[in-house]
Parts: structure tokens; sequence; C-alpha cells
């Protein structure tokens, strides 16, 4: 649904260029949520913009919706912009007008006759959950019926695309949630197809199928979530599923063992201390729902050197589970029990972001 190829932007004032973004390939299927998470400055928001062509790419090729956005004339962008909604960390509401009229206003610019209008606005109220507020001014609502207007208001012009840039960075983590939890229905009722841009990691483990990490205006690793949660070394993975740092016994082999979809309901440890005769220690461990399906991740420990243990690990690789040997892990990778700098940085506030 999105082709980004070689994307690249920089910026020039006052004899100064800033690359933003660098060469970044993105696809974002039909259907799906993709994320990009990154500090701030990394770029997201340039991509982001570059993707509806709010801001114009020095190279590259920007596909959504099978049309070649940069190629199009200014009437025909326009029309392709319709297809491509986009909600904000500030919303963007304007203030003189009511909760109907700021739904009610991209509709007047397509040209809506008025009847149809106010169709079209009752609908998109009620599927956001405000049907009850449609003459309140903005000022008289909290933060999260904000967005939900904002949300109202992209999906006007009946988007297959929607782009959310940092859409819940200003609210609190339980108005968060309500929002996530829109954004996914709306996703899986319409079928919409959504790119978001955010510094918070539970935005990415609530919502995403996928998601890339964004440093330095490049990608610097992307997939499916269930994939990269399944790839050694991934930063995003050990950001999304952190374990606590725990202090092991030296000559032993620690390792952390990530368990995805069907492997989380084998039991494959005991399996392997039954059947290896072999005894393994669990030092932490968690289950969690990440982009919906169930992950676990265990912090086991055998007892010897790693290169003792090579068969049980081999076992466990073998019943499906990713290993990864704690040993030959950089310790700052270890540090805050697995999440490394970058990545455990991402969850600052916006204002430290900013
Ligand atoms: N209009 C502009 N003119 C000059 N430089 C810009 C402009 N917009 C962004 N930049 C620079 O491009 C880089 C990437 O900025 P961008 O806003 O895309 O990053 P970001 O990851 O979205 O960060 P944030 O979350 O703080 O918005 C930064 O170094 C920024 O200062």
């Amino acid at each position: 649904m999105i082709q980004i190829e070689k994307l690249r932007k920089t910026y020039r004032s006052r004899g100064r260029e800033v690359t933003a973004v660098d060469g970044v390939d993105l696809h974002v299927r039909a259907g799906e949520v993709f994320g990009v998470l990154g500090r701030s400055g990394a770029g997201k928001s340039t991509l982001l913009r570059c993707v509806n062509l709010l801001e114009r790419p020095d190279e590259g090729r920007v596909v959504v919706a099978g049309r070649e956005l940069p190629a199009l004339s200014g009437g025909e962008l326009r029309r392709a912009r319709q297809g491509i909604g986009m909600i904000h960390q500030h919303f963007g509401l304007l203030g003189s007008r009511t909760v109907a009229g700021n739904v009610a206003f991209p509709l007047e610019v397509m040209g809506v006759p008025r009847a149809r209008r106010a169709e079209r606005v009752a609908e998109l109220l009620e599927l956001v959950g405000l049907a009850d507020h449609a003459k309140a001014y903005p000022a008289q609502i909290s933060g999260g019926q904000k967005q939900r207007v904002g949300i109202a208001r992209a999906l006007a012009g009946e988007p297959k695309v929607l782009l959310s840039d940092e859409a819940t960075s200003a609210l609190d983590p339980e108005t968060t949630d309500s929002i996530l939890e829109l954004l996914r229905r709306l996703n899986r009722d319409l079928g919409l197809t959504i790119l978001l841009i955010t510094h918070e990691m539970n935005v990415v483990k609530r919502i995403c199928d996928a998601a890339a990490l964004m440093r330095d205006g490049r990608f610097t690793e992307s997939g499916p979530l269930r994939e990269l949660l399944a790839r050694p070394g991934s930063e995003l993975a050990r950001g999304l599923f952190p374990l606590p740092p725990v202090p092991h016994r030296p000559g032993a082999t620690v390792a952390d063992v990530t368990f995805v979809g069907a492997a989380t309901g084998r039991p494959v440890i005991s399996t392997l201390a039954r059947e290896h005769d072999v005894d393994v220690n669990i030092l932490a461990g968690a289950v969690e729902t990440v982009g919906g399906a169930p992950v676990g991740r265990l912090r086991i420990e055998l007892p010897g050197p790693p290169e003792g243990n090579a068969q049980h690990l081999a076992f466990l690789r073998e019943a499906g589970l990713t290993v990864e040997v704690a040993s030959a892990v950089p310790a700052e990778v270890l540090r805050v029990g697995g999440a490394p700098p970058d990545v455990a940085a991402v969850g600052t506030s916006d204002e430290e972001a900013k």
C-alpha cells in the first residue's frame, strides 16, 4: 500500500545542511499497522511528511495505493491526498468550530453537498464514539476526545491510509490506550493501513504488526514484529521485551530464550531438562502480547560454560525458540535487562525529547 524506495531529504538553511532522511526503503502492506520508532531528530516526521508529499523528497520513489505521488500534477495530487488521512500530536483542531464543524471541514473543501455532509459527520462521530459531543467546542473536551475528533476528520475522505504523527504523545497512558484501541479497531473494521511514528515502545507493542527503528535518517532494522522478536541481536526485540538485569554465576551459561506464536504452547524447557538430564535454572521471565500474538521470554541458566551446553542450546533452537547466549552479547546490551541505550532512550517523554 505504501512503497518507498531510497528516499532522501536534505534541509538547507543558512548555509547548513541536514540530511533528515538518508536513503530509506519502506514497504507497508495493505491492512498493516507499521510503526517507525526513533529518538527526537531521527527523521521520523520528515519521513512521514514525505509520504503525503507535505515535504517533497530530493530523491527516491513514493508510491501510495499504486500512485507515484511525486509525478502527479497539482489537481491529481490533491485527489490522491484525499486517500491519505493524517493525525497529529497536537490535534490541529479549529477552535472556532464545533466538533461537528471540524469533522465537516474537509468535506466542505471536497465539495460534498450539505445534506450528505451532515450524514457523513454523524457517521464519523459515531465511529469514534463522540456522537454526544457534536455541538461541543474543542476547548470543552478532553485531549483524548480531541484526538478522536482528529481521527474522525482524517477519515472524512474515506482514506485507505492513515498517517499518525505521534498521535498519543500528548496523552496520559490510559487515554493513549483507548486511542490505540480505536486505531486498531479502525484498522480491522475498515481495513485501514496505518503508518505511525512514535518514540514510545509501548505504542509499537500495543498495535503494530511491523516496525522499523530509525536513527540518523536511516532504518537500522525493520520487519514484522514476529520476525524481529525471533531475530537474534534485534535491538527492537530487546526494547519491546526487556528482561530485568539478573546477576549470574561465572562459569554458568546464561541465555535469553524467546518463544513466539505456537512455541509458547509447548513445554520445551521441561522437555530439555528431562530428556537431556540437565538442571535448568529460570532467572527471569514474562509472557506478553506483542502485536496481538503471545510472546514469552525467559532468561535461563545452565551449569557449565556455553561450549559444554552446545547440544542443549541446539535443542532449544530446533524446537523453534530464539536463543541468545548472554555471555556472547555485548555488556551494554545487558544493561537495563536487555534494552540497549538507544532503544531505552526512545521511551523519554516528549518534553524531554524536544
Ligand atoms: N524544516 C526544517 N528545516 C531544517 N531542518 C529541519 C527541518 N525539519 C526538520 N529538520 C531537521 O531534520 C532532522 C530530522 O527532523 P525530524 O523532525 O524529521 O525528526 P523526528 O525524528 O521527527 O524528531 P521529533 O520527534 O523531534 O520531531 C533534525 O535534525 C531536524 O532539526
